[in-house]
């Protein structure tokens, strides 16, 4: 379903993103995991059509995003890292822009706007304005408007940043609910969430891949006679350089 292959991004002399190559079967969930500045946000904007790549190629869905942008948003839900959200729009107001400017059908939209919200967590502030709603919240109602319509693929940067225990938790039963339907990369710094919500995993350091695995094989490779090594020291290990 997604399809990276020597996938480069120089910002002037810095390379953020180092020849990136990985795969995401349609119905899984990859774990996209890298210190600051590795470039992972820069990867995500490639992938969703957003930034063009220096080199390389990705497909979304059989579509070339640097050739085909509008056909891979078409097919891809995003929750970047600061959700695209109007202040002085209500909740409702605000899924009901975004849903038109996905161009989704007009009859059943109203329908669409109450399911995301039901699966995000928001129907009871849908009549809020969005500057009002606590931080929680706003994440919640960036995650509702990346289900809009249903896209094959979610993309989803830091989806539980800023939530709290619970609410943490009820997006993580989601994201999970959602795989298997959805193809979805998931970048979080938050490492015992990827253990719990992906079977695959993909850590990069300065634009580069240091691991790409089953998470159960890396335990197993880095962990030697130990069977308890983590995916937190792993990532400590591989991105220490
Ligand atoms: N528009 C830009 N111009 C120049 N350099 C940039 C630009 N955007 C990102 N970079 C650089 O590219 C590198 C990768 O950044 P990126 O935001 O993709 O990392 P990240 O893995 O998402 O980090 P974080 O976990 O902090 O969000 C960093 O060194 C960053 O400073």
């Amino acid at each position: 379903m997604i399809e990276v292959q020597n996938l480069t991004k120089r910002y002037r002399d810095r390379i953020a993103v180092d020849r990136l190559n990985f795969s995401v079967a349609e119905g899984q969930i990859l774990g996209f995991l890298g210190p600051n500045g590795a470039g992972k946000s820069t990867t995500m904007r490639i992938l969703t059509g957003f930034l063009p790549p220096s080199e390389g190629t990705a497909r979304v869905a059989g579509f070339d995003v640097f050739e085909q942008p509008l056909e891979v948003k078409r097919r891809i839900g995003y929750l970047p890292e600061t959700p695209p959200l109007y202040p002085e729009m209500t909740v409702a107001g605000y899924l009901k822009f975004v849903a038109e400017l996905k161009r989704l059908p007009g009859r059943g939209l109203r329908a669409e706007v109450d399911r995301v919200g039901g699966l995000a967590g928001v129907s009871d502030v849908m009549g809020r304005v969005i500057q009002n709603l606590s931080k929680g919240y706003k994440q919640r109602v960036g995650i509702a408007q990346a289900l809009l319509g249903s896209p094959p693929v979610l993309i989803l940067d830091e989806p539980t940043e800023g939530l709290d225990p619970a609410q943490r938790a009820e997006v993580r039963g989601l994201i999970k609910r959602l795989a298997g339907k959805h193809t979805v990369i998931l970048s979080t710094h938050i490492l015992p969430e990827v253990t719990m919500t992906c079977e695959k995993v993909l850590i990069i350091n300065q634009g580069r891949v240091v691991a790409y695995d089953e998470i159960r094989k890396l335990t197993h490779v880095h962990g030697g006679k130990a069977e308890n090594v983590s995916l937190e020291e792993i990532f400590i290990k591989l991105t220490a350089a």
